[in-house]
């Protein structure tokens, strides 16, 4: 019979935690506080132990440390009811065999002691983590079984592939786990297929000689080369076409790859993450994307939920966001009661990206310090569309215009100049652009854009554009 050692300060949970390890042919044995797991450490070394983090004389995790160093075999579970990333990466750089999230389910804690008792304790080399500000937000249990899996290969090199919709935070959790990992002092570099002509692709990510193709003047660094010693992020992979992907699945299995038009062989020392917020096994059935391929990137899966699917974590995520907005000086804002309802109620498709753009929206332009449903359901329902139409990328814009504005000049929204200060910023490189196309001549420009040659003398002024001779280039650069 295997015994099983259980340290919790809350006697309740030592008593069900018993009970549901007895009932699985378990001895168990219960402390409740540091001292007392070191005297029962004293009496007999258990098969499991199951440790709570906030213990009344101390940090569980930190001393788990020491544990672990004793007994290098023995696997340990964590409980927590922290529910943060940190604790679950802690756990897992002290060596912890697993970790679960308080409030947890019996059958889970019965099922991890009987895979730990078979696999046996894992130890591990790393340091502990800085207890660092990551801004992956949530507690829901949805994003536990996020944040355990990001525990579980932050130390390794482990191809991981993250799935998920637009603005679910893919890139966030690419960049948690080269921040908490050994990479941590080399760069972390992402490439975003879906963002570069397909045609560069290959140049972008294993660089390329010079005259390797029209254009190529100089030699230049790939993204790959960029990486080394850190991370490379292959955004929207499923993006990726499809010589490109052949030459990827190359360099992942020899570890070496030749820029393009270059003869000489590079070889790094890269960990790839990879993301994308399409069906990838659909794309592979479809023939899109190389079924191989797909093997060599998801080695761990990580599957982000959409944020409809993590309802209670709304109303954290858009505090969070509040209070991010005020620290970098926009108004102090906060949600009355009915507005989280409202939040609650919403959709999100566009997810915590969406969230995000709303409550930075609501700092700025709300007048009332407590936000309310009504504000909630007037600026959702305002033509701001989270999706990636164009129009929406010129709200967005001239959102953070109007953030931009009211972060440095605060009284802009009510002393009456707003209107000017938007337009002269829209309008200085409209102004600029129709300048440059023709040959800076003010008539030709004034002409084209329909308005009056004066009209654009006096815009010139009044913005501060410095132009030359009608036929010339600006004197200097425009001031800002
Ligand atoms: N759990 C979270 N906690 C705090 N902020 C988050 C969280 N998830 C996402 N965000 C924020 O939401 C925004 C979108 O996140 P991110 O860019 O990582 O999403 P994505 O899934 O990579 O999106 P896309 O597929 O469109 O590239 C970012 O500003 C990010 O900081």
């Amino acid at each position: 019979m295997s015994t099983v050692l259980v340290v919790d300060d809350d006697a309740a949970i030592r008593t069900v935690v018993a009970q549901a390890l007895r009932r699985g042919g378990h001895e168990v044995v219960a402390a409740d506080s540091l001292a007392a797991l070191e005297r029962a450490l004293a009496a007999a070394v258990p098969d499991v132990l199951i440790t709570d983090v906030v213990l009344p004389d101390g940090d569980g995790i930190d001393h788990i440390r020491s544990v672990a160093m004793r007994f290098p075999t023995l696997p340990i579970i964590v409980l927590s009811a922290q529910n943060t990333l940190t604790t679950a990466v802690r756990a897992a750089e002290v060596g912890a065999y697993e970790y679960l999230p308080k409030p947890f389910d019996l059958d889970v804690l019965t099922r991890a002691v009987t895979g730990a008792l078979a696999r046996g304790g894992i130890a591990s080399d790393q340091g502990p983590g800085e207890d660092s500000a990551l801004p992956l937000i949530g507690r829901s249990a949805a994003m536990q079984d996020v944040y355990r899996v990001i525990a579980r290969v932050v130390s390794n090199d482990l191809t991981v592939l993250i799935s998920g919709e637009s603005g679910t935070g893919k890139e966030l959790v690419a960049r948690a786990i080269h921040d908490l990992g050994p990479r941590r002092a080399s760069p972390f570099v992402a490439i975003n297929m879906a963002a570069i002509p397909r045609e560069l692709i290959e140049a972008e990510l294993f660089g390329h000689e010079r005259g390797a193709f029209t254009g190529a003047a100089t030699r230049n660094a790939g993204r790959f080369e960029q990486a080394a010693g850190g991370t490379l992020f292959l955004d929207e992979i499923g993006d990726m076409p499809m010589e490109a992907q052949t030459r990827l699945l190359r360099v992942l299995q020899s570890g070496e790859f030749t820029s393009v038009g270059g003869a000489r062989t590079i070889q790094v020392d890269v960990r790839i993450l990879a993301a994308t917020n399409r069906d990838l096994t659909a794309q592979v059935a479809t023939g899109q994307f190389r079924e191989d391929l797909f093997y060599r990137l998801n080695v761990v899966p990580i599957t982000l939920p959409a944020l409809r699917e993590r309802r209670q974590d709304i109303a954290l995520l858009a505090r969070h966001f509040l209070d991010h907005a005020a620290a970098q000086g926009l108004p102090r804002r906060q949600l009355a009661s009915d507005a989280i309802a409202a939040l609650g109620s919403h959709d999100w498709p566009g997810n915590v990206r969406e969230l995000e753009n709303l409550m930075r929206r609501l700092a700025v332009l709300s007048r009332d310090e407590v936000i309310g449903a009504d504000t909630i359901r007037a600026t959702l329902g305002a033509p701001v569309p989270s999706g990636d139409t164009g129009d929406a990328d010129i709200a967005v814009a001239v959102h953070a215009l109007i953030e931009r504005i009211a972060r440095e000049h605060p009284a802009a929204l009510d002393d009456g100049t707003l209107y000017d200060r938007v337009i002269g910023e829209v309008e200085r490189p409209l102004i600029e652009a129709m300048l440059a196309r023709h040959g800076h001549n003010q008539l030709r420009a004034a002409r084209a854009m329909g308005i009056n040659r004066n009209t654009l003398r006096k815009r010139l002024d009044t913005l501060g554009i410095e132009v030359g001779s009608e036929s010339g280039r600006p004197v200097e650069p425009p001031s800002r």
